[in-house]
């Protein structure tokens, strides 16, 4: 089984709805987001996915997040559904998964950084 990794960052305020605490109050963070795509079978070059290809998506999907309030968002101005590293993680794994071509591979993960300290991985049961 091979896994390959791709990792990319982006800058977005924020502010969590109903925390008792000062996450509550608007404020910003270097978000760094990780990819793993995972299978059994490399092509011809030797490759399981091409990394350009996977950083390319990524870039793609964080370029609508970069310097945003991410509360703005469609995905995150609904009520109860706050701009948490999960939330956000989930939302990025929905968005690649329609974007990478994953004949013979599977995306395996999305983890959102909200700090080197604190992280959240989404991925399908
Ligand atoms: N499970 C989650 N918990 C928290 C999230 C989250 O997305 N998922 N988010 C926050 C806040 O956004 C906050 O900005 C981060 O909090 P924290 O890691 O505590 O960061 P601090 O810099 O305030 O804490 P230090 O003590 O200085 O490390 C909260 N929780
Ligand atoms: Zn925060």
């Amino acid at each position: 089984m091979f896994q390959v990794f791709v990792q990319a960052h982006f800058d977005a305020a924020h502010f969590i709805r109903n925390y008792d605490g000062n996450c509550a109050k608007l404020h910003g963070h270097r978000w760094n987001v990780v990819v793993c795509i995972e299978g059994r079978q490399l092509d011809h070059l030797g490759m399981l996915i091409d990394f350009s290809e996977v950083k390319q998506s990524i870039r793609e999907k964080l370029k609508l997040l970069d310097h945003s309030l991410l509360n703005d968002l469609a995905a995150f101005g609904i009520e109860g559904v706050n701009p948490t590293a999960e939330n956000l993680a989930q939302q990025l794994y929905t968005e690649l998964k329609k974007d990478l071509v994953l004949t013979n591979k599977r995306l395996a993960w999305v983890q959102v950084n909200e700090s080197p300290d604190a992280w959240a991985i989404f991925k399908e049961d």
